[in-house]
């Protein structure tokens, strides 16, 4: 995929709906008594991964151009698929689907793509385990292929038991995965992370009917805890849209001089904002309009101009709440004046790549002065930044966040593999076309 420069970018950009809760609303519909209704979905692959290990488990998911419904069928309707689940790229679609797996009454596997075959997966099989789930890892190195309930004897209920577990990581596919096995877990079961990750879980799950409780202590830990529940029931479904997609478009028109985009309809909720507030201190102009609510997520419209950015040091509780803008932030900071260092972000290194080591190469490949460091980079800005060849080894967030760098830097770019960008937002190459000129 070929990148030019351009001039301006001008106009309004609907952003396609949340990831977390476009897979969220497929799973606790298929899970819930009733029909779900969902608009606004997001049609990404990873998405369609999760509706479509639920179609291989019995489940009628309509799928139309303007809403999607799924014909839950209770929290013990699923039945055997007759083949393995393909998770496709999606660490969401493996960690969450496997809390349920782990309390049904029939074995399955799950296996993904190269990059999802190679992410790791104790950090669930090790709670999931003490819950007393029968999980396996096929070659024995902690990643999917994942074999759960491969010792089950047939037809019977596996009993899983409450516990408390206390996560290392601040990682809501960890956080949901144990609370997804709590729906059907003999008691309270509560989960601690070191740091609030994204909170849809907790959020939707009360409104489909379970009890969820949440606390954040005074040391920024924070604690979510569920009760086994009888039934959950379909809801309406607004998803509103995604700021981790919306983040590009946020960053092309700070960073194209004469901008102006209104990107609408950005899900705000503050779990998801850090992108916003490193952007205030990195001097953008973004003014907030039309602030609501969508399916109890704050959503708002964002106008955002070009401004002189200057850098900034990204670290600490913010990381969770902005950790897949990264990419983003990190070329953003290549083109502010002074030095941005990210740092407690050593999570980006088991994503879909490793992406302290492609968000580097990338801005190296571009000529700007970066260091790796173990749990972040340091990014010296305000240089010239030239086009180049950059590898997104299919990795969507590396391929869209070098998309932006292309349009402000000077001459052309390659993208290779750019069609990755399917996985989270397949629309991204037009929208970007449509709004430059
Ligand atoms: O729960 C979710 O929907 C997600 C959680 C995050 O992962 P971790 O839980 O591994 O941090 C995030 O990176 C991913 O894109 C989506
Ligand atoms: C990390 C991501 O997703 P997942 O973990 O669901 O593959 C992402 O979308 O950036």
């Amino acid at each position: 995929m070929q990148i030019q420069p351009v001039k301006q970018l001008r106009g309004e950009v609907s952003v396609p709906g949340d990831k977390s809760i476009s897979h969220r609303s497929i799973m606790f519909g298929a899970l819930a008594k009733g029909t779900t209704e969902i608009t606004h979905f997001l049609h990404g692959a990873d998405c369609l991964s999760t509706i479509g290990c639920f179609r291989a488990m019995g489940i009628n998911i309509e799928d139309t151009p303007d809403r999607i419904l799924v014909h839950g069928k209770g929290l013990h309707g699923l039945s055997e698929p007759s083949s393995f689940l393909d998770v496709g790229n999606s660490g969401t679609t493996t960690r969450l689907i496997s809390g349920i797996l782990s309390s049904q009454p029939f074995a399955t596997t799950l296996s993904g793509d190269a990059s999802l075959n190679s992410r790791p997966m104790k950090r669930i099989m090790e709670p999931l385990g003490m819950m007393g789930a029968d999980i396996l890892s096929q070659n024995g190195n902690g990643c999917a292929p994942l074999l759960i309930n491969s010792l089950l004897p047939t037809g019977q209920n596996p009993s899983l038991h409450a516990i408390h577990y206390h996560s290392k990581v601040a990682s809501a596919q960890v956080k949901s995965s144990v609370l997804l096995a709590g729906l059907y877990a003999d008691g309270l079961t509560l989960v601690t992370e070191p740091v609030l990750s994204r909170n849809h879980t907790e959020l939707m799950l009360n409104g489909f009917g379970a009890n969820v409780q949440t606390e954040v202590h005074s040391d920024g830990s924070a604690t979510a805890s569920i009760l086994p529940c009888e039934e959950l029931y379909g809801q309406k479904i607004l998803v509103p849209g995604d700021i981790s997609s919306a983040a590009y478009f946020i960053a092309a028109a700070l960073l194209v001089p004469g901008s102006e985009l209104l990107i609408k309809n950005v899900g705000t909720n503050p779990t998801r904002a850090g992108i916003l507030e490193v952007c205030r201190a990195m001097g953008a102009d973004i003014t907030y309009l039309n602030e609501n609510r969508d399916s109890g997520e704050p959503t708002a419209d964002l106008l955002v101009r070009t401004s002189t950015l200057h850098g900034t040091t990204v670290e600490g509780a913010i990381i969770p709440t902005l950790i897949d803008e990264i990419p983003m932030i990190a070329v953003m900071a290549a083109f502010a004046e002074g030095t941005t260092i990210i740092r407690d972000a050593a999570e980006l290194k088991v994503k879909e790549t490793d992406r302290i080591k492609t968000t580097t190469e990338g801005l190296l490949a571009m000529g700007v002065d970066v260091t790796p460091t173990d749990d972040g980079m340091i990014i010296r800005g305000g240089n010239p930044v030239h086009g180049g060849q950059i590898n997104s080894y299919l990795d969507h967030r590396i391929a869209m966040a070098f998309s932006i760098a292309a349009l402000a830097a000077e001459g052309n770019t390659e993208i290779q593999d750019g069609q990755c960008v399917d996985v989270s937002y397949p629309s991204f190459f037009t929208e970007l076309h449509s709004l430059s000129l």
